[in-house]
């Protein structure tokens, strides 16, 4: 588990001023889930998930791992703590003479594993990462996707319990963010590694993460499962977040014109409503018109989460009928009354 305490970090800067990138940041991340941090560039997250294995120590605060804080550790024992702490990074860091095999070898080496144990080490996580036919390669005949997988490997090779991941898909191209996604949930599933990343998107969240925090001006501004953050998001960073992903803006003409015919609706679905064809439905129970103006469905971790907005056009005691009609089927109704709501 770790547990970060009232973290502050302040950065002096040659010209004497000081920069404050983290606020008092508490954070808890259970054994076993994978929790991600998102906020917008300059939010805070790369110095947050560094002061996670002290690679940038926090001005006060404690980060503790399984209890045990680690800014009052001697190095030695920090040393040790750390064993059980990987992390990959947005640009793979990975050596450029050496190949894949000696790249996951040489840290090995460095930290002490028995010469028997390194071959045994190198060849199960390539194999882990369905590399095993790279051995001999060197990095820069890889692609972005497959860097990474090297670079997960060498990670995991010194099997940590903890693995930080700073914006690990944010340089890969969308199919290849969805594979690195997918082995970054296996190795959660299968190693049982806990996961704690850092991302500027919304996808990676909603793909894998079972919690989350938005940060914003060096504080967590809002934080909880994330099908809880997605279906009632609180603060304005965090409803930003959501509304990206139903980027559709209607007119404020075309808006104007329908609300004079009956109400425009958002409706918010969550698990099973969002399969359901309640519009149709609604639209054959009651006499009422209605019309699909915006929406998207994702599918969240755990399941799947949809948002439309849509007009119901007919008189007015039977659109509210056709609202309570959707309330009663777990369907989140809540009435557009003004043109500047966008999504
Ligand atoms: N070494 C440093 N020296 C001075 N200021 C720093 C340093 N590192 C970070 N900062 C400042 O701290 C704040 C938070 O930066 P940080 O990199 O943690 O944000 P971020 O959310 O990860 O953003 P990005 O995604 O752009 O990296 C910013 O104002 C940044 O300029």
């Amino acid at each position: 588990m770790i547990t970060l305490e009232n973290i502050t970090k302040t950065f002096q800067t040659k010209k004497q001023t000081a920069v404050t990138a983290l606020n008092g940041v508490s954070l808890t991340v259970e054994k076993g889930e994978i929790y991600g941090v998102i906020g917008y560039s300059g939010a805070g997250k790369s110095t947050l998930i560094r002061c996670v294995n002290l690679l940038e120590p926090p001005t006060s605060g404690q980060v503790k791992i399984d209890g045990v804080d680690l800014t009052g550790l001697s190095k030695e024992a920090l040393r040790n703590v750390r064993q059980k702490i990987g992390m990959i990074f947005q640009g793979f860091n990975l050596l450029k003479t050496a190949t894949v095999y000696q790249n996951i070898a040489i840290p090995l080496k460095l930290t002490g594993v028995k010469e028997a144990d390194i071959d045994a080490r190198v060849k199960k996580y390539l194999k882990i990462v369905s590399l095993e036919d790279k051995h001999n390669v060197y990095p820069n005949q890889l692609s972005g996707g497959q860097k990474q997988r090297v670079a997960i490997a060498r990670a995991l090779s010194h099997e940590p319990e903890i693995l930080l991941s700073d914006e690990a898909t944010s340089a890969l191209d969308p199919d290849t963010t969805d594979q690195i996604l997918a082995l970054l949930h296996k190795i959660n599933q299968e190693l049982g590694i806990t996961i704690l990343l850092i991302t500027h998107e919304m996808h990676v969240i909603q793909q894998i993460c079972d919690r989350v925090a938005v940060m914003e001006n060096g504080d967590i501004v809002e934080q909880g499962k994330v099908i809880d953050v997605y279906t009632n998001p609180k603060h304005l960073t965090t409803q930003r977040f959501v509304d990206s992903i139903f980027p559709s803006q209607i007119p404020a003409s075309i808006i104007k014109d329908l609300e004079q015919q009956g109400p425009i609706i958002d409706l918010t679905f969550v698990g099973d409503a969002a399969d359901r064809p309640s519009l149709s439905v609604i639209s054959k129970k009651f006499a009422i018109e209605t019309n699909i103006l915006s929406g998207n469905i994702v599918q969240l971790k755990e399941q799947p989460f949809g948002k439309l907005r849509a007009h119901i056009k007919g008189a007015a005691s039977e659109t509210n009928q056709a609202i309570d009609y959707l309330k009663n089927q777990g369907v989140q109704v809540s009435e557009v009354k003004s043109i500047d709501s966008i999504y």
